[in-house]
């Protein structure tokens, strides 16, 4: 079925040809009662490559695991930006002839998993304005913590705003800021807003590329060498991403770094210092590729290391170590070589089933896990199996997995997760469930064990992780969902806000 979309910039400057803004309908949260953690996105940029729209491409499909709600690509040609989008995945989104009505040599790119907004087309990225500094285009992964106030500020000094999500403020400060220059008016808009942000951003003739200053959400900086002329230049979210367009990757964009790439070269500002970094460290446990460097450390590394300490912490005998593919295997990996026990593939994951499987009916969703796991008989029966995942957020996947390999005839079932207890949800771009709906915020790891019906559970200390996820980079990390401290000053969300006071 050919996706949706919507096109802006094509067939002319400025005018939208074809352009249809369609209801995507009710959101998947709406409709479905999957439990399962929610992705963040991925964002690309390319600067000078003659066919950029489809390195844009290239990337966002190896960044598809961060979002497939929607999907877009803006390009821009020296005169004009143009930008299509989408809701499903990249490759249902641009076919042949849609990548075809994107010129030029300049490419932004997003993949979307909504946490601010409704999952509609109308919320897609990248956003397109016009205004008097100018098109500008912006992709962003993160969360705005200040959106409200901010908003209400614009919306009263006259902004008109397209959309419902957060992003939208970002463009909107910097149509409405004050500052003569481009530039200057970037780093104005940045400092007037709180929360995670990593940005690219692109004009008919530049590419900007940002982090919020506490460095929530990876985002790295790439090159392509090219003998004959300038260099490319690429933003990711991860550095998976530079592999597939054989960029080499130069460095990451620090917290509070605003990076210009003309076609003169590449400059760089800090446009807010001295905030502490707070990178989310759940990127190493969950959301980030395995192949992927981020805050300057490989994600391998760190989980082999998770996996590692969760020997040392709470091991347990057993006669194999199977992973909850595909998140667990690398953890998985670590444990089975610290501990020395076989590490087999005993439960199967069928690829064909997205991370945002929507179950129809009741009937179906109870099949949700069976749909994508499946065990291997043979490995399994008769065996002490020590399951690895990577974190337990409502209980009800891995009650759903213990249950599966005990019934393939396992004769006990150990469940070791990857980080500590999941007690707080996150405001910085992952959509975790409200904390009534985190078992491990309203139990104790006792009778989660109990609702799972494990023969024993335990989870990495924060300690444990936290040395695990540094081998010498010196990063701080956000823990926020872990230890219910967050490291903004003030979390605009209705939740949060009464116990504002005691977060700091
Ligand atoms: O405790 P629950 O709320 O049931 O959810 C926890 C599970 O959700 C995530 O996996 P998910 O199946 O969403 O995706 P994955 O295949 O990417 O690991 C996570 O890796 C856990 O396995
Ligand atoms: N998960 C994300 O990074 C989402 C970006 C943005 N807050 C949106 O909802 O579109
Ligand atoms: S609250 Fe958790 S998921 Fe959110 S940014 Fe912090 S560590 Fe990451
Ligand atoms: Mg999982």
């Amino acid at each position: 079925m050919k996706s949706q979309l919507v096109m802006e910039g094509i067939d002319g400057e400025g005018l939208p040809a074809d352009a249809e803004q369609l209801d995507a309908g009710p959101s998947p949260q709406e409709i479905s009662e999957d439990p399962k953690l929610r992705e963040e996105c991925g964002v690309v940029a390319i600067h000078h490559h003659p066919e950029a729209a489809r390195q844009a491409y290239l990337a966002l499909y190896a960044l598809q695991h961060r979002g497939q709600e929607s999907a877009g690509i803006a390009t821009a040609d020296g005169t004009n930006l143009s930008n299509i989008k989408g809701m499903g995945l990249v490759s249902e989104i641009f076919t042949e002839d849609v990548l075809a009505k994107l010129h030029g040599n300049m490419a932004i790119g997003h993949t979307r998993y909504s946490t601010t907004g409704d999952s509609a087309l109308l919320n897609a990225q990248p956003i397109r304005v016009d205004s008097t500094k100018g098109l500008i285009a912006i992709a962003h992964n993160g969360n705005l913590v200040n959106l409200g106030a901010v908003r209400a500020r614009l919306e009263r000094a006259g902004a008109f705003f397209q959309t419902t999500s957060d992003s939208e403020i970002i463009v909107q400060l910097i149509a409405h800021s004050k500052e003569s220059t481009l530039v200057d008016a970037i780093a104005d808009s940045l400092r007037q807003v709180d929360g995670a942000f990593s940005l690219v951003m692109m004009t008919r003739d530049r590419i900007f590329a940002a982090r919020d200053p506490r460095g929530f959400r990876p985002l790295s900086m790439g090159r392509i060498e090219n003998p004959d002329g300038p260099d490319t230049i690429v933003f990711a979210s991860e550095t998976c991403a530079f592999d597939l367009l054989r960029a080499k990757y130069e460095r990451d964009v620090a917290p509070g770094e605003l990076v210009m790439v003309t076609s003169d070269g590449v400059t760089s500002r800090q446009y807010s210092t001295g905030i502490q970094q707070a990178s989310c460290i759940f990127e190493h446990v969950y959301f980030a590729r395995p192949d992927s460097r981020i805050y300057g450390r490989w994600v391998q590394e760190s989980r082999e290391q998770m996996g590692r300490q969760l020997v040392r912490e709470s091991g347990v005998d057993a006669d194999l170590v199977v992973p909850v593919p595909d998140s667990g295997v690398t953890a998985a990996i670590g444990y089975a070589a610290e501990s020395g026990i076989p590490f087999r593939f005993g439960l199967i994951r069928n690829h064909y089933v997205g991370r945002t499987f929507i179950e129809p009916e009741q009937r179906v969703r109870d099949f949700g896990v069976k749909l994508k796991l499946n065990p291997v008989r043979n490995l399994l029966e008769g065996k002490r199996i020590i399951l690895i995942d990577d974190s337990i957020i409502r209980g009800t996947t891995s009650r759903k997995i213990v249950r599966m390999v005990r019934a393939a005839g396992a004769k006990e079932v150990h469940l070791r997760i990857s980080c500590p207890p999941t007690i707080s949800p996150c405001f910085y771009g992952v959509d975790t469930p409200r904390k009534k709906e985190l078992i491990a915020a309203n139990s104790s790891i006792e009778e989660i064990r109990q609702f799972i019906e494990a023969d024993s559970l335990a989870y990495l200390s924060l300690e444990g992780l936290q040395n695990a996820c540094n081998g010498g980079e010196g990063n701080t990390y956000c823990v926020a969902c872990y230890t219910g401290s967050y490291p903004t000053d003030w979390v605009d969300v209705d939740e949060i806000l009464p116990a504002a006071a005691v977060i700091r």
